[in-house]
């Protein structure tokens, strides 16, 4: 798809660096949250329709205790592009409303 603009390695790291717990790994962003796996499935829905609105959808990997996101953009031949960062940040504040209840 046109119009995503491929992130050059300054603008990477200026980007990871206002978005702590995420890091870079090759073409890709992740973060891992701590959370109940059952407050990670809400999240997840929450994601999954904040993701239908934007159209860009992250990688979800849910564990027992975590949930790992991972985000690139495939339509830029899996680059990182703006949109990522914009997609982290909304899961940030997404998981975070469901962080509530802490891991014993
Ligand atoms: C047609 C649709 O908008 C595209 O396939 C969107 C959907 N979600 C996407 N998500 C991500 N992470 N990268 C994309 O390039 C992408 N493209």
């Amino acid at each position: 798809m046109a119009g995503f603009k491929v992130l050059s390695d300054a603008e990477i790291e200026q980007e990871i660096a206002a978005l702590p717990g995420w890091e870079r790994q090759g073409e890709t962003i992740v973060r891992t949250y701590p959370i109940r796996y059952h407050a990670a499935v809400a999240a997840i829905v929450t994601i999954a329709d904040r993701s239908r609105r934007i159209q860009h959808h992250a990688d979800l990997d849910l564990r027992m205790d975590h949930l790992r996101a991972s985000i690139t953009t495939h339509d830029a031949g899996h680059r990182l592009t703006p949109a990522d960062f914009d997609l982290a940040r909304r899961i940030d504040e997404i998981v975070s409303a469901h962080q509530a209840i802490p891991l014993d």
